[in-house]
């Protein structure tokens, strides 16, 4: 149900997009632009080690604000230097409280690749995240029929992005997969009623095959955690109210991490 009321204002807020930049000029610009305007998040999510993608993000629809104070390129920045692989902004403006704007700041501040978390139903979304500095896009099974999902991996790809495409049970992994997804995000919360289970990426870790990024997402707080998805071989966490509510960063991902040396 919310997932449907999110993207009906999605659609809404698209038309006011629209209206001020056309999608012809979007698209151009998003073309014109240098293919690899910074690291792969895709490499940078596959290291040796779990990586860490850490998310700006101000509130959310279940937890309504999470962070008061919102200094968003500073907590970016503290993100990098804690040593996140990645950082995630959310963009979406009316239930989770983001804005582009935010990413096109960060994305400057920061040299880590950045991932425009949103609920994207449109390629003009895609264009505009290329436009604003984005090295990679979210994409949500639940939210694009089989073709709409392959047409926009290509086209994040063909614009020198990577695609995080994610999913929430195992039928979703197939199409996923059938898509050409080579970096996919399982969603450890129920967007259609917001019940987070930890156990949800653990469970669907084995539908995913080694060649793949597997993405744990979402209700991570715990180093014990972190233990039981890296056994798993579980390749990146993304990993956001946890990290926003953290003073100390770099402490914060030190203790997840196991290092605790922050
Ligand atoms: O704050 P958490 O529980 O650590 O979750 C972060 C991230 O996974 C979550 O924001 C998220 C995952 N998929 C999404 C899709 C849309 C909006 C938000 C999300």
């Amino acid at each position: 149900m919310i997932l449907e009321d999110i993207t009906a204002k999605v659609y809404i807020r698209l038309a006011e997009d629209m209206e001020k930049v056309s999608y012809e000029e979007i698209k151009n610009r998003a073309v014109a632009m240098e293919k690899h305007n910074k690291p792969s998040f895709k490499k940078a999510i596959r290291q040796r080690d779990i990586s860490f993608i850490c998310e700006v993000k101000k509130g959310s629809p279940s937890r309504g604000i999470i962070a008061e104070a919102f200094p968003y390129k500073q907590i970016a920045c503290d993100y990098e230097e804690a040593g996140a692989a990645a950082v995630s902004v959310l963009t979406e403006r009316d239930f989770f409280f983001g804005s582009l704007e935010y990413l096109r700041e960060i994305a400057a501040a920061v040299s880590v690749p950045v991932l425009r978390k949103d609920f994207i139903v449109e390629a003009y979304q895609i264009y505009e995240a290329k436009v604003a500095g984005a090295a990679a896009v979210l994409l949500l099974c639940a939210l694009l029929p089989d073709e709409e999902l392959k047409e926009f991996i290509d086209l994040a790809k063909s614009l020198g992005m990577d695609a995080l495409v994610e999913a929430h049970n195992a039928e979703e992994i197939r199409r996923a997969l059938a898509a050409g997804a080579d970096i996919i995000g399982v969603n450890n919360r129920n967007l259609k009623d917001f019940s987070v289970s930890f156990e949800t990426s653990l469970n669907l870790r084995k539908s995913v095959p080694f060649n793949i990024v597997f993405v744990a997402e979402s209700g991570i707080h715990t180093a014990e955690e972190i233990e039981r998805l890296r056994e798993a071989r579980v390749d990146a966490v993304l990993i956001g109210e946890k990290m926003m509510t953290s003073r100390n960063k770099k402490a914060a991902l030190a203790e997840l991490r196991g290092t605790d040396e922050g």
